[in-house]
């Protein structure tokens, strides 16, 4: 059994949280953006190609991975549990899997680091398996709720060994080969829960059935079929769907191109925006429309962005964004929009700093629930910059400025979204914002620095 390459971990490691120490920094008033840069890999789709890898018959060649450490931690678990896994070139993987033979039980615990995605989807993958696991993660992913996911991993069989209180991390799980197929409807809008109850049923016999009221990020439902799953999607109500997946199929390697992220693009996007004078080339983003929010809401907020080359490459829509800065003005955005673009309402909030008018962004609960409380983290974020701001209940107002001071600095609280748009936030204001850590932004975007840096962004 092979690990990822030491060289890979070590680095992210240098880059990231691995010495336990805060690293502030301040993203300062910039001169115009400019420049045509891609933003590594998505990091759903990373996570995904893994796991599906080590389910696999055969080597399953991965180009484009994430090399972030959510994705190396989720690339360590797949290797404890029984796939060979790696690192051939940047961003270059190969997971020879486990095929029909069944998961390994790992020797240590799974650490997943910072990385809820990792955890919640590797205890579905483990639910449907003879194996006992042990499952961890830092401070924050700690705090985070698990209940949502053994909920129904519980009713397909699977036994909570060991748990922290509320059945949080760290926790043990002991899956079953002979896990039950159910119809579950997840009680929240989450790619998560659904990803968790698919890969459990991976091992029941027999078809097993998520319903979502909101349709959620769809890659799991796209790499099952992409790697020979028998799976259905119908649509279900007004925004919802239903997906049907037989259980027991033979999983068969293949090859996985992983787009830009757009949830990483947004950064560089947002900060071109508004930073008078911009005019940056986002190429390669993914344009999964259940991925797409933040651009849908942008453009209603006059922002000058033109989708260029759109093709699809390896089942997913990508395209290359030219974005330019641009007057913007304040919106509704509907609750319902919320899945789509659930991981940019931080950096939304900064684009909306500089809008003329208030933009509501309605229904964040599950902001609450993130690697901070987005929601309170932003909000103090603003109230720190000076910028009006209102939270009443799940929603938040933010009324925007011709001008913003900036200020700090803004607590991060070990959250890469916190950390980034903060500083993006910076790069426009008349005296720079300071954050407090921006170690935690490897786990989603390690290049971050050097690539806005690229772009002329001042921050220090
Ligand atoms: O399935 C995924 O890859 C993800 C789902 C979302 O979480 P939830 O399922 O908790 O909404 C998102 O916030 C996260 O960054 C990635
Ligand atoms: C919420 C996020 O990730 P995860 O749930 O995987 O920690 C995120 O990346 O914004």
């Amino acid at each position: 059994m092979a690990h990822p390459e030491p060289a890979t971990a070590g680095a992210a490691e240098a880059h990231g949280h691995g010495t336990g120490e805060a690293r502030p920094a301040t993203g300062r008033r910039s001169p115009a953006l400019s420049g045509r840069v891609r933003v590594p890999g998505d990091k759903s789709v990373s996570h995904r190609a893994l796991i599906f890898g080590l389910f696999a018959e055969g080597t399953t060649h991965i180009t484009g991975l994430l090399e972030g450490e959510d994705v190396l931690n989720t690339a360590k678990a797949c290797a404890a549990l029984g796939a060979c896994v790696t690192r051939t070139g940047e961003g270059a993987w190969e997971v020879t899997g486990t095929g029909g033979r069944g998961l390994a039980s790992p020797a240590a615990p799974l650490d997943f680091g910072n990385s809820g995605t990792g955890v919640r989807l590797m205890m579905g993958a483990v639910a449907g398996q003879h194996v006992i696991a042990g499952f961890d993660g830092d401070a924050s992913l700690r705090r985070r709720p698990m209940k949502r996911v053994l909920d129904p991993l519980a009713q397909m069989g699977v036994e909570v060994v060991a748990s922290a209180e509320g059945g949080r991390l760290p926790l043990t799980l002991k899956g079953s080969s002979a896990t039950k197929a159910i119809t579950y409807e997840t009680p929240v809008p989450s790619a998560q829960v659904k990803s968790a109850v698919l890969l459990a049923g991976l091992g029941a016999e027999g078809e097993t059935v998520v319903i979502e009221r909101e349709a959620t990020r769809d890659h799991t439902e796209r790499m099952l079929e992409h790697f020979g799953a028998e799976i259905s999607v119908e649509p279900h109500g007004a925004h919802g769907r239903r997906i049907t997946l037989k259980g027991r199929p033979h999983l068969v390697a293949a090859p996985v191109d992983v787009p830009a992220d757009p949830s990483s693009a947004a950064f560089p996007l947002v900060a071109a925006l508004i930073v008078p004078g911009s005019d940056v080339i986002l190429t390669d983003v993914m344009m999964n429309p259940l991925r797409t929010g933040l651009i849908t809401t942008l453009l209603e907020m006059g922002a000058d962005i033109t989708v260029v080359a759109e093709r699809t490459e390896g089942g997913e829509r990508v395209a290359d964004l030219r974005v330019r800065h641009s007057r913007l003005k304040g919106v509704e955005v509907p609750p319902e929009r919320a899945p789509a673009m659930i991981d940019e309402y931080p950096v939304l909030a900064v684009a909306a700093a500089f809008a003329e008018g208030t933009t509501a962004m309605r229904g964040l609960s599950e902001l609450r629930v993130k690697e901070s409380d987005r929601l309170a983290a932003v909000a103090a974020g603003l109230a720190a910059c000076g910028i009006a701001h209102e939270v009443k209940g799940d929603d938040l107002l933010v009324t925007g400025a011709a001008t913003v001071k900036g200020g700090g600095p803004v607590e991060t609280h070990m959250d890469h979204r916190i950390a980034m748009s903060f500083l993006v936030l910076g790069l426009a204001s008349t005296d720079g914002v300071s954050v407090d850590d921006v170690a935690f932004i490897a786990t989603s975007f390690p290049t971050f620095m050097p690539m806005m840096r690229g772009l002329g962004a001042v921050i220090d």
